[in-house]
């Protein structure tokens, strides 16, 4: 029984570690899973083909996970592949279980018998027994999910809002890593007025603005620089830190995000040009 599926990683609107409301968008960057299941196999196996050494635990649960409700509790063997990398701020371990929970599903033939809304749930409650989220980043992952860009409430794993934008989207990912599991979720919490108006723009739909507060604030809080985001806040619709670090995206139009590259590129690390994405996860 096999299954393949491939997810979208995902920028930050409003990072949820002040208030545990958040928003995030799908980028045209993916994760693929690919997972073969044995019945007769004892317990699951998982691979990062880019990481010999990452942790798979999220991986393995979300195929436990799966396989325990919809199939006999079946292992086997799950590998992930992935055009972002870890702890870049880019959401890859919510695409990573997206992508996985979803493979899975397929090689149950079982896809059809759960929303993506509720399959995007699975994946949350493993990365919080996997101990890899804070708040179980429901905004990244169903941002992943279902594309788009969407806004939530991580305390209970609620939808607030789905909507869609097409926007070009300029990310600088520097060299450093930064785990989110690590992020100073105190510091975060002192910001919280800011991300309180940060929900309230984005359940208004100025996803934009709102996502430039977010960046000021956050930037402020976990110590990064703020002059990607002064730099850029002319000519773009909206920019910020992404998750906790220490990639930046701005959305905008296309010319406008170029003429950014230009200057965000004398920065070391990668700076490059995608979409959003609003088709989400899908079955490969
Ligand atoms: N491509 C992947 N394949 C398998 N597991 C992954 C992958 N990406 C992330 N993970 C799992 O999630 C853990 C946390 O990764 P990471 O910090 O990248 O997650 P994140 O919260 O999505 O952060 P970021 O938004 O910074 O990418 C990793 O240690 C790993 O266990
Ligand atoms: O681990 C978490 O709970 C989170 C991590 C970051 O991606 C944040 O942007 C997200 O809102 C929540």
């Amino acid at each position: 029984m096999e299954g393949q599926a491939v997810a979208p990683a995902a920028g930050t609107v409003l990072n949820a570690l002040a208030n545990g409301k958040g928003s995030a968008f799908a980028i045209d960057e993916y994760t693929t899973a690919t997972v073969e299941l044995d019945a007769g196999a004892d317990g699951v196996t998982g691979e990062v083909a880019e990481d010999p050494d990452a942790d798979t635990e999220l991986i393995e649960r979300c195929v436990a996970a799966v396989t325990d409700r919809f199939g006999d509790g079946e292992g086997g063997w799950v590998r992930t592949e992935s055009e972002v990398p870890m702890a870049s701020g880019l959401k890859s371990s919510s695409a990573a279980a997206n992508a996985t929970v979803l493979a899975t599903l397929d090689a149950l033939d079982a896809a059809e018998e759960i929303s993506r809304e509720d399959a995007c749930r699975i994946g949350v409650q493993a990365a919080r027994d996997a101990g890899v989220t804070v708040t179980g980043a429901f905004d990244d992952a169903s941002a992943s999910m279902l594309g788009g860009v969407t806004v939530t409430d991580n305390a209970d794993d609620e939808l607030l809002a789905r909507e869609e934008r097409d926007w070009a989207v300029l990310v600088w990912t520097p060299p450093e890593r930064s785990f989110s599991a690590d992020a100073d979720v105190d510091s975060c919490k002192r910001v919280a007025p800011m991300a309180d108006l940060v929900a309230d723009l984005a359940l208004d739909g100025a996803f934009g603005r709102a996502m430039t507060v977010n960046g000021l604030a956050f930037c402020a809080a976990l110590d990064f620089p703020t002059d990607p985001v002064v730099e850029a806040m002319p000519v773009v619709h909206g920019v910020s830190l992404s998750g906790t670090g220490p990639s930046f995206t701005a959305v905008g139009d296309r010319e406008a995000l170029e003429a950014l590259r230009d200057r965000w590129s004398d920065r070391e690390g990668r700076t490059w040009l995608t979409t959003t994405q609003t088709e989400g996860t899908r079955i490969s």
